[in-house]
């Protein structure tokens, strides 16, 4: 995506120097700060402490890492089984996202279907810029099917803004291009549709805010930064036309894994009739589960991450601390909102309904 006139992507391969590079999205909207992936232990440093996060760019990332993992100094030659152990570490560094197992999988496969180690090398390479460069093509795709979806809201509404809420951070900086949730508000506005969006700041980590109100004003999307508490309120008050959220984990059936809190927003859009659609490239679908409140491992991460609260407060960096001798915190990274209250699934492969049959006639190889 363009960022004040430069094409950005949150990971690429940077010919020169020869290394995989990453935006540490930890430093972001105040600073944007690159960061080398040299090895397989940099990789999970990245993807455990977030400084990449969001389900496929957490994909891409571990596809990487396991060429990383081939050409790292030490591990060149080793064989079958110490490759799998380090991919093994690699899936380990956080629970939930479906697409970091996903990404691992498919380039050990491709690699180990080479003996020569060179050719394990290339083999792996091409196969995790595959993944960036299908993962881009779906994202685009999914915003080319959501457009209709905006497009209808738009028309009833004789072209007034529409209001669409989104929670955490589905954009280009979680995936590769366009995002996910974020990819139908893109290409809405670059087709010249009136859009506002509701960006829920999303303690504690505050992805929205940080993140999905940076990418969106530098593409010049407006938006309404708000508390995550309001989401209710303003769907009450008929100033939401459509919720659209990104998901870390979906059921064959439609259970959706995602950011803390997007259950209690489709409660909120149940209650006040406002469609909820959850938008995701195919690799984020557990194919293997049904039920995703028993079946899906819920991530939880450091109580610091609640503890300490970083804002700017007359010039200087304030952080509130919680003593943890006196209160205790729980910090849950996801939640799951259950198909029933899903209206529908954005895909690369068009919408559907939030049921096992509607999802399997857009994948109907993944019957069982
Ligand atoms: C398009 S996947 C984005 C998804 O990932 C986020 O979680 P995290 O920032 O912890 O990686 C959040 O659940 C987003 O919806």
């Amino acid at each position: 995506m363009k960022v004040d006139g430069k094409d950005m992507r949150p990971i690429w391969f940077d010919k020169k120097s020869e290394t995989v590079q990453v935006i540490d999205q930890r430093f972001l909207p105040h600073e944007l700060i690159i960061k080398d992936l040299n090895t397989v232990d940099d990789t999970i440093y990245a993807i455990k402490e977030m400084v990449v996060r969001g389900a496929p760019l957490i994909g891409a990332t571990g596809a990487l890492g396991v060429y990383i993992s081939l050409t790292q100094e030490n591990n060149k030659g080793a064989d079958n089984d110490y490759l799998k152990s380090e991919c093994k570490r690699l899936k380990n560094a956080r629970p939930t996202a479906m697409n970091l197992f996903w990404g691992v999988d498919r380039v050990l496969s491709a690699a180990l279907q080479q003996a020569d180690y060179g050719a394990r090398i290339k083999a792996a390479f091409d196969e995790a810029l595959a993944v960036i460069e299908e993962e881009a093509i779906n994202c685009q795709k999914i915003g080319e099917y959501g457009l209709s979806i905006i497009e209808n809201i738009s028309k009833m509404k004789n072209g007034e803004p529409v209001n669409i809420l989104t929670h955490c951070n589905a954009g280009w900086l979680a995936c590769i291009e366009y995002g996910t949730a974020t990819a139908p508000v893109y290409t809405a506005f670059d087709n010249g549709i009136d859009v506002h969006v509701w960006v829920d700041e999303t303690r504690p980590l505050n992805q929205g805010s940080r993140l999905t109100a940076w990418e969106l004003g530098k593409h010049g999307v407006n938006h309404t930064v708000i508390t995550d508490n309001a989401g209710g309120h303003i769907m009450q008050h008929g100033m939401v036309d459509l919720v659209i959220v990104g998901t870390d984990r979906t059921t064959r059936a439609g259970d959706v894994a995602n950011k803390i809190g997007t259950y209690l927003k489709a409660l909120a859009a149940k209650d006040n009739d406002i469609p909820f659609y959850v938008a995701l490239p195919s690799s984020t679908f557990d194919w293997d589960i049904t039920d995703g409140i028993a079946d899906i491992p819920i991530e939880e991460r450091d109580p610091d991450e609640i503890r300490y609260v970083q804002g700017l407060c007359h010039g200087k960096i304030k952080r509130v601390l919680i003593p943890p001798e006196t209160s205790s915190a729980a910090n849950h990274a996801f939640d799951v909102t259950p198909a029933r209250l899903v209206t529908g699934f954005i895909t690369e492969r068009g919408v559907c309904r939030a049921t096992q049959q509607d999802i399997l006639s857009l994948f109907p190889d993944k019957k069982k």
